[in-house]
């Protein structure tokens, strides 16, 4: 019922990735971030880098798409250790969904405690604007209802187990935290939160079905973002997402509006900084088990 090439890798295969990486580099990261599509700059706030292209790490998929660097990066931030890819996989790469999110368990190996995940997504809610940043409070798994889920295969219960819980899947100490920090950044009037809807991509949604999730309860609609976070939070790690709503979902059969990935990139381009002073501001305040002075 899953062929090899779906079942994703094995612990074995996942240990020896991150025992490839952790050799290369004595920085060991407490948080992990994931930029979304035009996101990249994200990693720029690193400090003392190391970097390792996709295509060099042993078992890593490859990024096939524009706004999607391909590159893992180590770093530092105001002195917390953390890892950052530049460049997420999705499942209309062609990947299957246990492949894509192989990076959430390299960074559990890796030591990491808390992730951050960013994606750019088309807004739902008609309150919201362009530009608005929406904190993920909750999430529809649309490939999921037709069990293209990535924790579906053989369960390892070295990672977890078999029935996780997902009503907690994010961190609501975390979610208050970008409230607080986005406040005192003065950023309150483009912060939303909202719930996202994951669907396969790579065509943007119809009108009738931008009706249809609206009606639903998704605010925002995008195509990546909840397996990472299922995975993530299957192995145990605290998981803060955030949406930068980078277009207006079209709802209306009179609008002339069409969704582009030109437009999608370029917004992520205008808030990339108040996005990287947001997440650095986050990263410096998230409390760790680990003393890593
Ligand atoms: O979710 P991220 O990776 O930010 O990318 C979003 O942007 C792309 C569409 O423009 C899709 O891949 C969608 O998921
Ligand atoms: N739909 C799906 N994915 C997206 C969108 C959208 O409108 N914008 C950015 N990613």
């Amino acid at each position: 019922m899953f062929p090899k090439a779906a079942a994703g890798y094995s612990y074995e295969d996942c240990r020896a990735t991150a025992d490839w990486l952790l050799a290369q580099t004595s920085l060991r990261p407490l948080v992990g971030i994931v930029c979304g599509s035009g996101l990249g700059g994200l990693a720029e706030a690193l400090k003392d880098q190391v970097v390792f292209n996709y295509k060099d790490i042993p078992n890593f998929p490859h990024s096939t798409v524009n706004g999607h660097a391909g590159r893992l990066v180590f770093g530092t931030l105001k002195g917390k250790p953390c890892i950052c890819m530049q460049g997420r996989f999705h499942l209309y790469e062609g990947y299957p969904v246990q492949k894509i999110t192989l990076p959430m368990r390299i960074f559990k190996l890796l030591g990491v405690e808390t992730v951050i995940l960013t994606n750019a997504a088309g807004g739902l809610n008609q309150d919201y604007k362009v530009g608005d940043i929406m904190i993920i409070k909750d999430h529809i798994n649309m490939p999921g209802f037709a069990g293209n889920n990535p924790l579906a295969g053989p369960n390892d219960e070295r990672f977890g187990v078999r029935f996780p819980c997902m009503s907690d899947a994010y961190d609501r100490e975390l979610q208050q935290l970008a409230q607080d920090v986005g406040a005192e950044l003065g950023y309150s009037d483009f912060m939303r939160e909202g719930v996202y809807c994951v669907l396969g991509g790579p065509s943007f949604e119809t009108i009738a079905e931008c009706r249809m999730l609206h009606k639903l309860g998704a605010d925002a609609v995008g195509m990546s973002t909840v397996h990472e976070v299922i995975v993530a939070r299957h192995c145990g790690m605290r998981v803060f997402a955030m949406s930068l709503i980078t277009n207006q979902a079209v709802m209306d059969y009179d609008s002339e509006e069409k969704a582009n990935h030109e437009e999608v990139l370029q917004t992520g381009e205008q808030r990339s900084k108040q996005l990287e002073r947001l997440v650095s501001a986050m990263v410096t305040r998230i409390e760790h088990n680990t003393n890593y002075a």
